[in-house]
């Protein structure tokens, strides 16, 4: 089964406070502090965060780690300076990047505990409105098909967004609780924003992650829901895996990736067929892209932005489709479909792709699902992946099923 994989072998899990604090150069003044504190976990890390020192754009925060990286000592086993946060699909909008005071590597089961009880009273779902209907999406899908036919656009990724109102405040603790049980092989995150709300989410999708000069992407792209009958869930699998459109979607990502990637680094590695890949609700075409950056001095962070958004989230070419979803889509996507996770001094870090996730503030909490569109796409197909894909978020908040 695949599972995210680690470039370091080290499982070790350490309760260590950020070398953040020894550091002059980033002794800033604190603009605001969270009650609710930050988290990211993966299969590789598991990092915690409370209090906020500063709040960084994505061109500070790639100037700090270069900073870092030639200012900062760091001995062995010491937690490195660290950038967290999350960035938008559109990098030109704003960042949620930040570098906290204090940090704490941990483990999923700490961060579980950490989460508390879950609520008993949970606030009722009271209205439930897709930006899109069924058939406005599906209706897009053929509109976006035929522009396939007489342009260049060769896959586009249709996204949609549904707010939900609750009869009282979102508990974020249980729902970050559930995320974490529900989705053990998923990076989990939870980053409170400026603007009071909390993104949270479990992402199956690995954007970068980059450990000394080494780095693996993990793309996912063709995909099918689960079913809870063991056959028909193992049928849904291989049926992904010898479906021909998924597998020219997933080509069209990992081409992408080819070319961007070839330009950066050394001893690329990329397998020939997909793999399958699973989430409690979906099975997902995946490739695991690896190698060796040639410019030590990058950071994840830098490496990211190169590279994102991937033809995963965007399409092919990507200024068309780009461009396409920006006219197509109505509402816009902000830290949806972005970039979730941390970059440190040592220039280590993980960015998992924005989805599988939600943005709560008081009683509402907003959420969103899209799915790649090819020449060879059923738009209803489509439209019922984007619903199981809110599958993820609607265990999470504790709703058994939730229709447009
Ligand atoms: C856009 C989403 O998922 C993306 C689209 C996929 C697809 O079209 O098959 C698969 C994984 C993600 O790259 C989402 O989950 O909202």
């Amino acid at each position: 089964m695949m599972n995210h994989d680690q470039l370091s072998p080290s499982h070790e899990v350490r309760e260590a406070r950020s070398s953040l604090e020894h550091s002059p150069r980033v002794r800033q003044p604190v603009h605001a502090q969270h009650a609710t504190p930050s988290f990211f976990l993966s299969s590789f890390r598991a990092i915690k965060a409370s209090r906020l020192q500063k709040r960084l754009s994505l061109n500070q925060a790639c100037q700090q780690l270069a900073e870092w990286r030639e200012n900062t000592e760091l001995p062995p086993g010491h937690v490195a300076p660290t950038i967290l946060g999350a960035l938008p699909f559109d990098l030109t909008a704003q960042a949620e990047l930040f570098i906290p005071t204090d940090i704490a590597l941990t483990s999923r089961e700490v961060l579980e505990a950490d989460c508390g009880a879950e609520t008993v009273e949970e606030p009722t779902l009271q209205s439930y409105h897709s930006d899109l209907s069924e058939a406005q999406y599906c209706s897009l899908v053929s509109d976006i098909k035929k522009r396939m036919a007489h342009s260049d656009l060769r896959k586009l990724v249709l996204g949609r967004c549904a707010r939900l109102r609750f009869s009282g405040p979102v508990h974020v603790a249980s729902v970050a609780k559930r995320l974490i049980a529900q989705n053990p092989r998923d990076m989990v995150f939870q980053i409170p924003l400026r603007d009071g709300s909390i993104l949270v989410g479990a992402s199956p999708e690995l954007l970068i992650r980059k450990t000394g000069n080494e780095f693996c992407c993990h793309p996912l792209a063709g995909s099918i829901p689960r079913s809870s009958d063991r056959e028909e869930d193992a049928r849904r699998g291989q049926a992904l895996l010898s479906s021909a459109k998924d597998r020219d979607e997933h080509a069209i990502v990992v081409a992408q990736l080819r070319s961007q990637l070839s330009a950066l680094c050394r001893d690329l590695e990329i397998p020939d067929t997909p793999s399958l890949t699973r989430t409690a609700t979906m099975w997902h075409l995946s490739t695991r892209l690896s190698g060796r950056i040639g410019d030590r001095k990058m950071s994840a962070l830098d490496l990211a932005r190169l590279i994102h958004p991937t033809a995963a989230l965007c399409g092919a070419p990507r200024d068309l489709a780009f461009r396409t979803i920006a006219a197509l889509e109505p509402s816009g996507r902000g830290l949806f479909a972005g970039l979730v996770g941390w970059s440190d001094a040592r220039g280590d870090g993980e960015w998992a792709v924005t989805i599988r996730s939600g943005i709560i503030k008081g009683a509402e909490a907003q959420l969103f699902s899209g799915a790649g569109i090819v020449p060879g796409s059923d738009p209803e197909a489509e439209w019922h992946e984007i619903e199981a894909k809110l599958g993820t978020m609607r265990r999470a908040l504790g709703l058994e099923s939730v229709s447009a």
